[in-house]
């Protein structure tokens, strides 16, 4: 490993608005770094969790994946986060790095503060980097969103803290919306280095093991901040998450029809959406379904349902003005009925 704080374990944050590509690009770090252990410490917004069963897919060892599931990483950065990896300081020596991945909402400066002020956190790691994911279809209009009065806007926090920001999506965008972007990101971050990708795939040489973290960015963009970042500064209830979880085989053309009205109607105001999901007449295939406002995703997972796993639907929708009842009333109209054959 190249890096100049030999003894401590780095840390690569990977932070990104929601649906930007982090578990995407873990997922390929896990598949193309073949020579490091690594350990995944996974956050996740949103009520039910779906990533850890994806990630796990592409470790070797259950136990190198920690979930922290106590809410936000950056609003209970002084709990869960240091809880985790003191608990990890036992094992920290079995690992090349850290994968850190934060949720979507996450703003990076309490994580940060954290591991720079705390001494059991300085004594054990460092922050290799910041790895920025941005979308590139959706990033601008996250940025341009206006926040109530003291409270930040996490998209704008991820790209101005990051060392490096991965363009991601690249292929849902023009050569000139994309120089538009980059000129956007440039006034926000000028020192961060830009790799355009697609599916997360950046060259791993330019993202591991160079202790690019650099505080002095930081302090440039807000030099007050050691005296800003003691407590999280974002509001989560300003997005809603709705977890909804049932047991049945769904029927794939009202599950279809219900997704096409919905996105139809609330493009705008869904983030996220994710699924895993069993349809009556697919065996045992597991199916995943990822969007991100209108981009949808779907697919077989890479594992079918194990024997004896129990057929639980998932489902978890990110977003502004989500209203439970109906939307969980909607997904069961859409459960496969024998009489409806
Ligand atoms: N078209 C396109 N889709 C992509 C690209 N990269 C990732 N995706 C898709 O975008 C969706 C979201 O990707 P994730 O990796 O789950 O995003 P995330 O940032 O981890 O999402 P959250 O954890 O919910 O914040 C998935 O359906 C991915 O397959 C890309 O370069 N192009």
């Amino acid at each position: 490993m190249s890096t100049n704080k030999e003894g401590l374990t780095p840390i690569t944050v990977i932070t990104g608005f929601l649906g930007a590509g982090k578990t995407t690009f873990v997922n390929y770090i896990l598949k193309e770094q073949n020579e490091w252990k690594i350990c995944v410490l996974e956050n996740e917004f949103g009520e039910v969790s779906i990533d850890d069963g994806l990630v796990a897919e592409s470790l070797d060892a259950p136990e190198d994946l920690i979930t922290m599931d106590n809410g936000c990483v950056c609003c209970s950065v002084r709990g869960d986060l240091v809880r985790t990896l003191g608990q990890l300081t036992k094992r920290r020596k079995e690992f090349h790095a850290i994968l850190l991945e934060t949720t979507g909402l996450a703003d990076p400066a309490p994580i940060v503060y954290t591991v720079q002020t705390n001494s059991k956190m300085s004594e054990n790691y460092y922050i290799d980097s910041i790895v920025c994911l941005a979308d590139c279809k959706h990033v601008t209009a996250h940025l341009d969103e206006v926040k109530p009065e003291g409270n930040v806007n996490e998209a704008l926090q991820q790209v101005a803290f990051a060392d490096k920001i991965l363009l991601n999506k690249i292929d849902l965008v023009t050569p000139e919306e994309k120089k538009i972007l980059k000129d956007r990101l440039a006034t926000i971050n000028k020192f961060a280095t830009v790799i355009e990708t697609e599916k997360s795939r950046a060259p791993l040489e330019k993202i591991l093991g160079l202790n690019s973290f650099n505080m002095e960015s930081i302090l440039n963009y807000d030099p007050e901040f050691f005296e800003n970042y003691e407590t999280s500064k974002h509001n989560t209830d300003l997005v809603q998450s709705v977890g909804i979880k049932f047991q049945g085989n769904l029927h794939a053309q009202w599950f279809n029809m219900f997704m096409m009205d919905l996105l139809k109607e609330r493009a705008a105001d869904l983030y996220r959406t994710k699924g895993l999901l069993s349809f009556h007449g697919q065996g045992d295939t597991k199916f995943v379904f990822q969007g991100v406002h209108e981009q949808i995703n779907f697919g077989p997972a890479k594992e079918p349902w194990a024997k004896d796993e129990v057929r639980e639907n998932k489902f978890v929708f990110i977003g502004k003005d989500l209203n439970r009842e109906e939307l969980t009333k909607s997904l069961m109209e859409c459960l496969y009925k024998e009489e409806a054959k």
